[in-house]
This record gives C-alpha cells, structure tokens and sequence, in this order.
C-alpha cells in the first residue's frame, strides 16, 4: 500500500503566548495558515501567496525561517491520509489578521484549545508548548 501524503507550508505566527489559527467555511476545526504548493514554487513563494490569500498578510520574504517539520492524519481525509506541516516563522507587515479566501475565522489560541485544533496543528501546539512559548 502507498502511504499518501500531503505536502502542505505552514505559518507560525504567535502574539502574547497564543498562535494563530484558522478554519475554513465548512470546517469545524482550526489549522495553522497555509497551503498547498502550486508547480514551480518555492516554499518561500507558496508561503506568501496562501498567507495572503488567507489573511490578507504580506510575510516579509526575508524574515522566513524554518521552525520544524510535523506529520499527522489529515482532517477529513481517509484513514492512513496524512497531512506534512513545513512550518516557518515569519514577520508579518504591519496589518492585522484579515479572514479572506476560504477562511471563516482566525484565531489566537492557546492550549485550552486543543481539541478545536486538527491533529497536526495539536502536534504543532504541542511543540510550541515545549519550547515555553505559548501557554
Ligand atoms: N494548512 C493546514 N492544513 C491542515 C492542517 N491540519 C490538517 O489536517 N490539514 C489538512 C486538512 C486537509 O485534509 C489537508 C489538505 O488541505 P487542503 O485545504 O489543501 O486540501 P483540501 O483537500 O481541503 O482541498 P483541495 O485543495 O484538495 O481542494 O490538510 C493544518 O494545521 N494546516
């Protein structure tokens, strides 16, 4: 059997101990922002456009560094799908969080908020957790 898996780039974006999540319309769980890479982008390009398409945020293309790769079971795919988060820091311009494109909703969640959160973006959560940095 192939093992599938889903290639996607991820944002790691924190503010006062919470990281940013978001959830798509139809979606009952919250993921880290991000997507999919279209042919003949860099992570760095796929990064900046799904961030933009998702909130509306210009990533700095400079600030982009990699924070950590995590692999989980995909949200809504069959069992044994799983979805590989390449995650980056990045600094944003100036702007706020705007929800465009398919997203119904952002926000800054912490711990208490795991079971809201898909299992790889819970991986991610849990990471950040060990590294002191949301609570
Ligand atoms: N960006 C992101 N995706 C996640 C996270 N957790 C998680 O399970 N995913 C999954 C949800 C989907 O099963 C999978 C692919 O998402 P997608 O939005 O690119 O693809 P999709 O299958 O919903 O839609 P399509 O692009 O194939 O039309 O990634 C997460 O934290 N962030």
């Amino acid at each position: 059997m192939t093992q599938q898996v889903i290639d996607k780039l991820a944002w790691i974006a924190l503010h006062q101990r919470r990281f940013l999540a978001v959830r798509s319309y139809g979606k009952e769980l919250f993921y880290l922002p991000g997507g999919k890479r279209e042919a003949g982008e860099t992570d760095q390009q796929a990064l900046i456009r799904e961030i933009h398409e998702e909130l509306s945020i210009h990533l700095e293309p400079s600030s982009l560094r990699p924070a950590g790769v995590f692999r989980a079971q995909a949200d809504g795919k069959a069992i044994g799908v799983e979805v590989q988060l390449t995650c980056y820091w990045a600094t944003a311009d100036n702007q706020q969080p705007q929800a465009s494109a398919e997203i119904e909703q952002f926000e800054w969640l912490n711990s208490d908020s795991s079971d809201q959160c898909s299992v790889a973006a819970v991986k991610v959560l849990e990471w950040l957790i060990e590294q002191d940095l949301v609570d």
